[in-house]
């Protein structure tokens, strides 16, 4: 399993106890699946995302990436784990304003280090995969939502990571440009071999994702498929 979480409980202080986020939180996926994540507000959606990122650590149960289990690991190697296998897509696309779509997965390489012009080829390939190679020179304020989310997607890909996490990622589109980004979504997560795991409180889009689990007051129920 590329991503695993294996009886993961997290509670937060509350007043004077505990707030129980994630309740024995067991869930499994291979790469190249995409597990959507439904359930109301407060369920334990972003908790479940935070945990399965590795920024927060759970009070008990194992958080597994790649077979590496990521209880054992020093900050610096939950840090550099997190640069190489996890990608994540934020509801917001928060782009940079003054950069354009290429500068945006650019600059992904080089806060890894690496030069943003030996990135341009990667950048450009997934802005292609994005279907938005025609406007790899625009800012956002020249871009749709909808576009704006694909770049938030694509910079998400630029370090070719095994696990994607993606949170609400139609919430701010419209109905049509909220289907076209499941869709691409659900065809990167095919093509490109990545376990990926959706939260969202919208079932509308969900109808080609591999399986949908529900989460309440933080429990996890995948349904049988039928
Ligand atoms: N930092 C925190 N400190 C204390 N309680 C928190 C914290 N973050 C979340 N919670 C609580 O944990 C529970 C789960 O919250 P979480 O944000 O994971 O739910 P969610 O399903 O993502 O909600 P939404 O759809 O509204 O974003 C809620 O009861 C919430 O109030």
């Amino acid at each position: 399993m590329t991503l695993e979480l294996d009886r993961v409980t997290l509670t937060y202080p509350d007043g004077d106890g505990r707030l129980t986020a994630l309740d024995e939180v067991s869930l499994a996926v291979p790469k190249g699946s995409l597990t959507a994540v439904v359930g109301p507000s407060g369920s334990g959606k972003s908790s479940l995302l935070a945990v399965a990122a590795t920024l927060i650590t759970p009070d008990s149960g194992r958080v597994v990436i790649d077979g590496t289990d990521t209880a054992g690991l020093r900050p610096a190697e939950l840090t550099a784990l997190r640069r190489t296998r996890i990608g994540i897509v934020f509801q917001q696309a928060n782009l940079l304003p003054s950069l354009t779509a290429v500068e945006q997965l650019q600059v992904m390489a080089h806060l890894d280090g690496r030069s943003p012009r030996t990135a341009l080829p990667r950048a450009l390939e997934l802005l292609d995969a994005v279907g938005l190679r025609d406007q790899a020179a625009r800012r956002p304020h020249q871009l749709s939502g909808g576009q704006r989310q694909r770049v938030n997607i694509a910079r998400a890909l630029m370090h070719d990571p095994t696990v994607l996490l993606v949170d609400e990622p139609t919430s701010a589109l419209d109905h049509e440009r909220g289907a076209a980004v499941l869709d691409l979504i659900t065809d990167l997560t095919h093509r490109r071999a990545t376990a990926t795991v959706l939260v969202t409180h919208d079932r509308t889009h969900l109808t080609a994702v591999d399986r949908i689990a529900e989460v309440h007051d933080g429990r996890l129920t995948i349904p049988a498929t039928v």
